[in-house]
Parts: structure tokens; C-alpha cells; sequence
């Protein structure tokens, strides 16, 4: 029986900045109530121990030869994690636990957590409602620059958010002499040193094909990822096909970029300047961060149309940094779209978000698949609900390295 009071904090309604996570350390009625002793579980604190070893070479989290920057990013917290219950906390703030660690990690952690409940003190911040822990009995809010105690948690929903049903906008760019496949991996392995990541992976993706790409933490997803973007030289010098040419030997990496639309969240850190909504769509036929040349008025009207599929007709002329984080994700990819891409990758689109932004973000996908042309690859480690994409290919991780098997998607 758990006699502890433990919180929960909803994070898509607060606009939270780390300074107030950090304050939250020093509250006083926490540690009235828990004690002194507090950690923060949280992205922002493992930057500061990558940051370290970066800087000074110095290491907490590991130790001899091993490096916490060439680890995973599930591999990192799970350290980070390791080393704070080790302390023996009196409180323990939980920043988002469970993003971007595969279904077995989240399930043993949870394990962890409820053991932990029993002489600790647990403050969760969360976006999905499934991410709740059970015994966190008593919700938390941001009121006045501080953080009070609330009373009831939010029960869970089913969020069924759906994206305008507008066409898909015309194609701006067309590519000539395409491959039927895209991406053809045969019998490729990965090693880094003396370290066997991927072993024999074979595995094709055609025109017009969604994937979703599955596999526990560290299990090589990232690496197979750069390998088709070219930011990794792994592929080189291998059997693997990238729009048809053998990598290396054809195509340069930026023609092959030219013909991939990519998302992932940590982009939106990159565009913190000045640009308008338009502007970030209407760069994203030129890859380019600002508009060099005056747009055509055809790329005007193209950019306005996506701009209506995504439901931000109110917005087009705002900054893309003042967006929601919900916005920046539909506009980021929307502006990966505009360029008509072969292949949209989009690595952990939803992350970080709200059940219901997330089911946006989900609905944009399924527009996209349905009504396009374009191959998507999706990497997340939730199972997105409503999500349908008809292929998975899944990493089973080995001794050896990851194998690949292709898997019949049950989502959709
Ligand atoms: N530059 C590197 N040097 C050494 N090892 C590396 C390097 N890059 C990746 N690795 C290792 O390769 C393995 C696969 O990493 P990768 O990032 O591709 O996994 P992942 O499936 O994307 O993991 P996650 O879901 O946690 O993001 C990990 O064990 C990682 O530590």
C-alpha cells in the first residue's frame, strides 16, 4: 500500500521553461513534505553530464572506456536513471520518463518506479495520459510562477483530432527516372570498432510504401536512418541502393538529401529566427532556412494551400518560433512536403506531445499516405492509435548486432 502522495503534472498546458523544472528542486513544500534530497530526471539534465564529458572528458555516468556520448538515447537514460536511484532520493521529479525508450525498457522502468514509491517521493511530468504511473495520486499545477498542488488527475481519452480533409496541393518539383525501389538494402551489417550493430539487413522500400521502423533501444534504428540520409558514411562501399544507385557511386549526398523529406523535433530548435510560417514552408522547396530569392507567385499559392491542409490560415504570417509546438510539427512537415520528396522520413514526429496534438500529427500523416505519392518511413517507439501505415520493419537486437524482420502492421 502505497501512503506517499505522488504528483503529476499535465505538461502540454503549462509553457514551462527549465528554469522553472530546476525551480522546482528548491520548492519548499516539497521538501517539507519529502525531504531535501531531489533529483531531475530529465533531457536537460543529461545534456549537462554529455556537455562534461564533451568539455572536460569528465564521466558520471560511466566509466573506463565507455562513452556516454556515442550511447543511444535510450541507452542514456537509462544510465542517467541508474545512477539517481542509486543516491537514495528523497524526491524524484520525473521530466517526461518514458519518451523515446521502447515498450520492454518503459515496463521494467515502471517496475523500478513502483518499488520506489514506496520510499520516494515521485513528481511525473507527462504529455500522454497512457504515461501516467498508477500510483501518482494527486495532480499538480502551474499557477503564479510556482508550482501548487491540484487535486484530481485527468482520466484518459480517446482524442480522434483530424487534420483538414483539403487535397494534398499540386507537386512543385518532379523527379524523372525514379527507381521503383527507393531504398534497397542487401545484406548489409554495421559495426562501430569492435561493436556489431546491424548484421545481414535486406530490406526494400518501394514507391508509395509506409513504414513504420521498430526495434528496442540502441537496436540500430538511428544508424540504418543515417545511412540512407547520408549522414553517416556507414553505407559506403556497401550493397545498398539509395534512389536506385549504389551509395558512393552515384548520387551525392546532396542530390540524395534533395529527394528526402526530413522531420524530426529537434529541428525546430534550428529555426529560432525571424522566418514567417510561409517563409519556412516556401524554404522547404530550396532546403533552404530563409528565402534567398523572391518565391514565384505559383510557390506562393502551392505554400498557401498546405498552409490551409494544416489549418494554420491565421497563422501564415506569424513567426514559426511563436507557434505551438503542435503547429511547428505540422509546418515542418508540410514544408519536407513541398518539394513533392520521393521519401518523408519522419523520425519521432509526435514526440514530447499531447494526446491530442499527437492525434493531429498522426491524422497529417495518414493525409499524407493516402493521398500522395510519397514512401513514408516512421520511427516512434509509441504505437501511435490511428496510425496507418502497412508495413513495419523491426530490429531484433543480438549479440551479433540487429537483425531485420519485415512485420505485418497491426496498426491502421
Ligand atoms: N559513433 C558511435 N560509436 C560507437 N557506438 C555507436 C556510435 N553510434 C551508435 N553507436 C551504438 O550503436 C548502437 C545503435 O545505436 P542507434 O542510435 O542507431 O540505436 P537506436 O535504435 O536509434 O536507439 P534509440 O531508440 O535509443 O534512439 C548503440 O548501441 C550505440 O551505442
Amino acid at each position: 500500500m502505497v501512503s506517499r502522495t505522488h504528483y503529476a503534472f499535465n505538461s502540454t498546458k503549462g509553457n514551462l521553461r527549465k528554469p522553472d523544472l530546476v525551480g522546482l528542486l528548491e520548492e519548499e513544500w516539497l521538501q517539507d513534505e519529502a525531504g531535501e534530497k531531489g533529483y531531475l530526471f530529465s533531457e536537460y539534465t543529461l545534456q549537462k553530464y554529455l556537455d562534461l564529458e564533451y568539455r572536460l572528458g569528465e564521466k558520471v555516468l560511466t566509466s573506463g572506456e565507455e562513452s556516454l556520448l556515442t550511447k543511444s538515447t535510450g541507452e542514456r537514460k537509462k544510465l542517467l536513471l541508474n545512477y539517481q536511484l542509486a543516491q537514495n532520493p528523497d524526491f524524484i521529479i520525473l521530466d517526461h520518463p518514458f519518451d523515446g525508450l521502447d515498450a520492454e525498457t518503459v515496463a521494467h522502468i515502471k517496475e523500478q518506479f513502483k518499488v520506489l514509491a514506496e520510499t520516494t517521493t515521485i513528481i511525473q511530468f507527462y504529455t500522454r495520459s497512457e504515461d501516467i504511473l498508477a500510483f501518482c495520486n494527486m495532480a499538480l499545477h502551474w499557477k503564479d510562477g510556482r508550482f501548487v498542488k491540484g487535486r484530481t488527475l485527468e482520466k484518459a481519452k480517446f482524442f480522434q483530432h483530424k487534420i483538414s480533409q483539403k487535397p494534398i496541393p499540386k507537386a512543385l518539383v518532379t523527379y524523372y527516372n525514379l527507381s521503383e525501389v527507393l531504398i534497397d538494402f542487401r545484406d548489409i551489417s554495421v559495426a562501430f570498432g569492435e561493436k556489431p550493430v546491424l548484421q545481414h539487413i535486406n530490406w526494400q522500400v518501394k514507391r508509395g510504401e509506409s513504414w513504420q521502423l521498430t526495434g528496442v533501444n540502441g537496436s540500430g534504428k538511428t544508424t540504418l536512418l543515417s545511412m540512407i540520409t547520408g549522414d553517416s558514411v556507414k553505407g559506403y562501399g556497401k550493397e545498398l541502393y539509395i534512389f536506385g544507385s549504389k551509395k558512393g557511386s552515384g548520387e551525392s549526398v546532396w542530390e540524395i538529401k534533395k529527394k528526402i523529406g526530413y522531420v524530426t523535433p529537434v529541428l525546430t530548435e534550428r529555426f529560432d529566427g525571424m522566418h514567417s510560417v510561409s517563409d519556412m514552408i516556401i524554404g522547404g522547396i530550396y532546403d533552404s532556412v530563409g528565402l534567398y530569392k523572391r518565391p514565384t507567385t505559383l510557390e506562393r499559392k502551392i505554400a498557401e494551400e498546405w498552409i490551409e491542409l494544416i489549418g494554420l490560415q491565421d497563422k501564415a504570417t506569424k513567426r514559426f518560433r511563436d507557434l505551438s509546438e503542435v503547429a511547428k510539427r505540422l509546418v515542418l512537415i508540410a514544408r519536407a512536403m513541398i518539394k513533392n520528396p520521393p521519401l518523408l522520413i519522419l523520425d519521432e514526429p509526435t514526440f514530447a506531445l499531447g494526446d491530442a496534438d499527437a492525434a493531429l500529427v498522426v491524422s497529417l500523416i495518414n493525409t499524407l499516405s493516402s493521398g500522395s505519392d510519397v514512401a513514408i518511413l516512421f520511427v516512434s517507439h509509441r504505437t501511435e492509435p490511428g496510425l496507418e501505415v502497412s508495413k513495419k520493419f523491426h530490429l531484433t537486437k543480438g549479440e551479433k548486432g540487429s537483425t531485420g524482420q519485415e512485420r505485418i502492421s497491426l496498426t491502421g
